[in-house]
């Protein structure tokens, strides 16, 4: 299985979007952080630059929402052309209902894991997910430092869904570059999402493909 790259567009230069997503072409999704003041300590975007982003690109639009009461935003960004959704399990106690909602809108579901919270709070949903996020760093920020003990919880990750026969993505999330991106690989995680280490680097595409090729085997680089 080959591993996917998500550059996030937190990192991104804001004034000039258009341009900054044509400066990942190698890209496989887009990644774009919601976030709400509320759930998380700083504001970003919202569905209309979700739509704007729609009429440059054509890659998939992996929106990651931090936002609280996530059940109000749901149709505003299928409508704005997201492709995958993802809401934190911490952000609803109706986690079932909302990644049931996400599917009947059209859109591949996900579920997101703060750093503190156990993998266990996926049991239950494991079938009703495309993806699961896992944090790691504490959302809310880009250019954080990546936190080590997250490896074991990406493992965890990857087993709960193995067990239940799921081929779902295991996305990473925060301080993910090139010395990282190996040991995520390894246990377990199917796409990087990377802010800092790709648009904080003079050539986006280039540092996208060294990214690309640590995160393959050793035998393979
Ligand atoms: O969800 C996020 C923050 O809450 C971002 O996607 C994440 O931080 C990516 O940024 P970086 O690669 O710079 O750590
Ligand atoms: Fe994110």
């Amino acid at each position: 299985m080959s591993v996917k790259i998500a550059p996030s567009l937190l990192a991104a230069d804001f004034a000039h979007l258009a341009h900054e997503v044509g400066r990942v072409p190698n890209a496989d999704w887009l990644h774009v952080d919601v976030m709400d003041g509320h759930f998380v300590p700083n504001l970003t975007i919202g569905p209309p630059v979700v739509q704007a982003l729609r009429r440059v690109t054509s890659l998939p639009l992996d929106v990651h929402l931090m936002v609280e009461a996530p059940e109000r935003w749901l149709e505003a960004f299928a409508r704005a052309g997201a492709d995958r959704l993802t809401i934190h399990v911490e952000a609803t106690v109706h986690l079932d209902r909302l990644l049931r909602q996400i599917r009947e809108l059209g859109l591949h579901p996900g579920a997101a894991l703060n750093p503190a919270t156990p993998v266990e709070s996926l049991r239950y949903v494991v079938e009703l997910v495309d993806q699961v996020l896992v944090m790691t760093v504490n959302p809310g920020f880009g250019g954080q430092p990546f936190i080590p003990g997250m490896l074991r919880k990406v493992a965890e990750v990857r087993r709960l869904l193995e067990s239940q026969g799921s081929h779902a993505d295991v996305v990473v999330d925060g301080g993910v570059d090139e010395r990282t991106a190996p040991h995520l690989v390894a246990a377990g995680a199917s796409v990087l999402v990377a802010g800092t280490s790709v648009f904080g680097d003079p050539d986006p595409a280039a540092a996208l493909t060294r990214l690309r090729r640590t995160a393959r085997p050793p035998s393979d680089r």
